[in-house]
């Protein structure tokens, strides 16, 4: 067959371009096609879904990577190779499919505690090889591949029969183990509750408002845990939060946040902010109690206070007609309910989704007031290096649309070995024990994905 891909240029292919050809699918999980990257992709694939569900994004193989080291310009660096390599894009077969690039950036680059995250740039994004949509319903795989020179006919249909050989083996049935955890192991124990009772002296002497202070918890496995595996678990427990999952190297990163940074739809702008927590009651009663105490409850209503007046600025510094409730209402997912404020405008003409995420992150819900003197507290008492725990994760297209979550509720895993992460807002008036006790709640999506024990 003629390659109908060959771009008709006069002054050659000097620069990179990419080239895209995608097909509608049908009966096609997104999981199942995930799992079927295992033998070939294996380190290069990720998934998304959005809380609401209406869109699902897998990514299989890598055909352009961006990445950058150090804090500054990380976020720029990706904006302007997105924008070129996006500036020379041809299109073959559905036409309104558009290529998205997936990844995160960490959420400290100037911490250097040696950890999982070694070999982790601050800044990592994917243009997967096979790219898979489903959204409103209807489901496309597409073909990208990037190159300075012409994409010959050969490439091409090696490239469509990988894809159908792909889509045939996510058609067919499979069923995922749920991974069992052999060990269980709170590193920094007691380092973190003494930091709890450190940060709060600190923040009475008035070094800071809020910082929120994280820790992880080890879990040890006999046999490797296979991505799809946990991607398997959080999607069935986890129906009203974003689902992630990122291959790089030996380590995948995957969680369930209830959390979104930002999404920019056609201009439109989006955040939500989300702080002050309280469990889950046993009866719908005591839940709906627990709610009012959290809705009248001082402390939390100021930490959430902080993330509010911050993401508010934000908005107002980047967009126009700011739309803010007056007050905050409940979150609620499986295991915990939060403070929730969404806050919403319109892009002015030179902010960009990447620009907004820059601003944003860290909110004071990961981070601190002043966003500074919490940081620099939180590298000195905080006995870990988060990766992109708490940082920003998400995708972005061509035409300037997009979405990123907060990394929260998250785990890495490396082979055998499976790090969680969780953290709460630190205030002048908080306790070390019920800090530690809310960690426990907060790992355990995570726990509960990765087979570790939990007391329900
Ligand atoms: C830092 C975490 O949660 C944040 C998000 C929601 C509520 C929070 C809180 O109530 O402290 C935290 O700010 C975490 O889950 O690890």
């Amino acid at each position: 067959m003629q390659a109908k891909w060959l771009q008709a240029t006069t002054e050659g292919l000097t620069k990179p371009t990419l080239y895209m050809e995608t097909i509608e699918v049908a009966n096609l999980s997104a999981l199942s096609f995930f799992a079927a990257g295992q033998a070939s992709y294996q380190q290069k694939r990720f998934y998304w879904q959005n809380r609401e569900k209406t869109l699902t994004l897998v990514g299989l193989g890598h055909a352009y990577t961006i990445t950058h080291q150090g804090e500054h310009e990380r976020f720029t660096t990706v904006e302007q190779q997105w924008q070129q390599l996006t500036q020379s894009m041809h299109k073959e077969g559905v036409a309104h499919v558009q290529p998205m690039l997936f990844g995160g950036f960490t959420f400290d680059p100037a911490n250097i505690i040696a950890s999982e995250w070694a070999t982790f740039p601050d800044a990592f994004f994917a243009l997967a090889t096979f790219q898979f949509v489903e959204r409103d319903g209807r489901s496309y795989v597409t073909i990208q591949t990037v190159t300075n020179a012409q994409v010959d006919d050969k490439t091409i249909q090696a490239l469509r029969d990988e894809r159908d050989a792909l889509i045939q083996q996510a058609q067919q049935q499979v069923s995922y183990k749920k991974p069992v955890a052999t060990s269980y192991f709170e590193p920094h124990k007691i380092e973190y509750l003494a930091s709890i009772d450190r940060v709060t002296d600190l923040i009475q002497q008035q070094q800071a408002e809020k910082v929120v202070i994280a820790r992880p918890l080890a879990l040890t496995f006999d046999e490797a845990v296979l991505p799809e595996q946990t991607m398997a678990q959080v999607l069935s427990e986890q129906p009203n939060s974003y689902l992630f999952g990122l291959e790089h190297e030996e380590l995948f990163f995957f969680g369930a946040s209830p959390e979104r940074l930002v999404k920019v739809d056609n201009k439109q702008a989006y955040s939500s902010c989300v702080a002050g927590s309280i469990k889950r009651g046993t009866t719908d009663e005591e839940d709906a109690q627990l709610g009012q105490t959290l809705l009248q409850d001082a402390k939390n209503l100021g930490e959430h206070q902080y993330v509010v007046d911050m993401i508010a600025d934000t908005f107002k510094r980047h967009c126009t007609e700011v739309d803010l409730p007056t007050g905050p209402q409940l979150l609620k997912i499986r295991d915990i309910q939060h403070l929730f404020t969404p806050v919403e405008g319109r892009l002015r003409n030179e902010a960009t989704i990447l620009s907004l995420v820059q601003h944003l992150h860290p909110t004071p819900a990961l981070g601190g007031v002043p966003r500074e003197a919490a940081m620099s507290i939180i590298r000195e008492y905080e006995p870990m290096n988060r990766g992109l725990y708490a940082a920003p994760i998400g995708w972005l297209d061509a035409e300037g649309n997009g979405e990123f979550a907060v990394a929260i509720r998250s785990a890495a895993i490396t082979n055998k070995d499976a790090y969680l992460y969780a953290g709460g807002g630190i205030v002048a008036d908080s306790e070390a024990q019920s800090e530690y006790e809310e960690t426990l709640v907060k790992f355990r999506p995570m726990l509960r994905a990765l087979g570790g024990k939990i007391d329900e």
